[in-house]
């Protein structure tokens, strides 16, 4: 067991000022390599808390607003500059709280760094057009204005770029902030936000606030200041997030889940398709939206394909994240590994043939961790819980397909279409696959996830609210058009 000397405690950002919740009450964030290790604690907020942070937000936008859009810019670079400095610091913290391994956290943060420049830059491009009208004398044009207050409700898997990714653009349009993060990784939240405090941000413009979805959350959806809200989570809240906020008439824009296929096709490069497999589904424990979760392969090369994949996965070396030769971390929680192993359970009990893991590694390090094997199932027929639903875990379903129009068919046969992939070497199979799968993100010989944060993101049928975030995409959701006539 590690003995911890000092454990921080985190408080939530109001107003620019380090608040403690008025409960007095706090939640251990713990290390799932370790349960041991507390990596701090946070903030267990009420609604009074959270009333005061969308006071402060509203009062701020009245300012924040009135700041041109380069000035706006000029402190995404500042705070992109602050997260440099700290960039090992804040993936470590990553790693220690979520699991992921620290190249990919680091990745991450660099990632985070990369979207406030881009945002910052996007201060300085066009907000309109002008429109011939039919007045001749007339001047009409488009220009845009913020929301006003953007709730934001993000996940704990990608704990630094989704809360960036939907922070940076609401805050370069001029809308001011009130993050929730998961609180399972609210620490690493908290150190984006002592970035943002250290560049200087005016108070009020982001703030804060950690605690329970159920209230603070829920209480981002109920409440009538929040103009806006912006979701990243799982199907079930994200429905709630859209109905309540259509209730009430404000806007809102949801990512959510994910049931991503890859397909193999005969002619395509085996190496290339195992190992974009592995690393579209097994890599961050299997946790993201956009993971491989179903691959479809040809029936001649489907023995191969197996083959070759099992003996990669046999090579995986699972760890804690922080050490250097890890390639899998744990699952985030408890909660997590438990939904894991009980999709494990469901894919044995309705017949699936369990080729690889299954369960959690044994001995050692494990005892304390929430590790799971990466686990292969095949003989999974399309109906079964684990071909329909999202795990988010690293567990994979091989089905045997003879054509790529059967695999189109069948990869399309779920509630979810955000990304997919399809290897082959033939333009006519890529051409069908463009045009006939029902996905946000269309992949071609490259892994399912993999995000560019300069392009359109997001889902088809039941994986989003049918808006995009990230990329020029983002002034959709976190501005209103305002189509303006002109007569002398
Ligand atoms: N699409 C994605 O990127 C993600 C999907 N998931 C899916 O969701 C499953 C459960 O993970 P969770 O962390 O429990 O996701 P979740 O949807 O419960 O949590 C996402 C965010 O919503 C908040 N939230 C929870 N209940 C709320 C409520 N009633 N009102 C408003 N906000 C609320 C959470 O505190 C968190 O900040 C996972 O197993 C996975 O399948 C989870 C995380 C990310
Ligand atoms: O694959 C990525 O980089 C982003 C995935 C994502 O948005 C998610 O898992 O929530």
């Amino acid at each position: 067991m590690t003995v911890q000397t000092t454990v921080n405690t985190y408080f939530n950002y109001i107003n620019g000022e380090w608040t403690p919740s008025s409960t007095g009450n706090v939640d251990a964030s713990v290390n799932p390599a370790n349960k041991n290790e507390i990596v701090g604690y946070v903030q267990r907020s009420s609604k009074e808390d959270l009333d005061k942070a969308v006071a402060a937000a509203k009062k701020a936008q009245v300012q924040w607003r009135k700041l041109s859009g380069p000035a706006r810019g000029e402190y995404l670079y500042k705070i992109a500059n602050a997260m440099e400095k700290r960039i090992d610091e804040i993936a470590e913290t990553m790693t220690r709280e979520m699991g992921k391994t620290l190249p990919e956290a680091k990745g991450e943060t660099a990632r985070g760094i990369a979207i406030l420049r881009y945002y910052a830059g996007e201060g300085m491009r066009k907000i309109g057009e002008v429109i011939p009208s039919s007045d001749s004398e007339a001047l009409m044009f488009t220009t845009r204005v913020p929301l006003g207050v953007v709730g934001v409700i993000t996940p704990w898997n990608f704990p630094v770029a989704i809360p960036i990714w939907k922070m940076a653009p609401a805050l370069v349009y001029g809308n001011t902030v009130v993050l929730k993060p998961a609180q399972e990784t609210a620490v690493t939240a908290a150190k984006i936000i002592e970035c943002m405090d250290e560049a200087g941000l005016p108070a009020g413009v982001v703030n804060m606030v950690t605690g329970s979805g159920s209230v603070i959350g829920q209480g981002i959806i109920d409440h009538p200041d929040v103009n806006g809200i912006t979701f990243t989570g799982s199907n079930q809240v994200g429905k709630m997030v859209g109905q309540g906020a259509l209730a009430r008439g404000a806007k809102y824009q949801l990512e959510m889940g994910g049931k991503n296929p890859v397909i193999v096709l005969e002619d395509a490069d085996l190496e290339l398709a195992v190992d974009a497999t592995i690393s579209g589904g097994l890599r961050s424990t299997g946790q993201k939206c956009t993971c491989t979760s179903r691959v479809f392969v040809q029936r001649g090369v489907y023995d191969q394909f197996k083959e070759k994949l099992l003996a990669k996965i046999k090579q995986l070396k699972i760890g804690n994240g922080l050490d250097g030769d890890t390639w899998m971390g744990p699952c985030a929680s408890e909660s997590q590994l438990n939904t894991v192993l009980y999709y494990i359970e469901k894919g044995i009990e309705e017949g699936a043939t369990l080729l690889y893991g299954g369960g959690r590694p044994e001995g050692g390090e494990f005892q304390n961790g929430f590790y799971v094997q990466p686990t292969v199932f095949e003989n999974v027929s399309p109906k079964m819980t684990i071909a329909q639903e999202e795990i988010f875990g690293p567990v994979l379903a091989l089905m045997k397909v003879d054509t790529v129009e059967e695999a189109i068919a069948l990869a399309n046969d779920v509630q979810f279409g955000l990304s997919a992939s399809i290897f082959t070497k033939d333009i006519s199979s890529m051409l069908s696959f463009i045009n006939e799968i029902e996905a946000g993100l269309v992949r071609i010989n490259a892994e399912s996830a993999g995000v560019e944060l300069q392009a359109p993101f997001g889902g088809m049928k039941q994986s989003s609210s049918h808006s995009r975030e990230q990329g020029q995409a983002a002034i959709e959701f976190f501005t209103s058009i305002k189509t303006v006539f002109v007569k002398a």
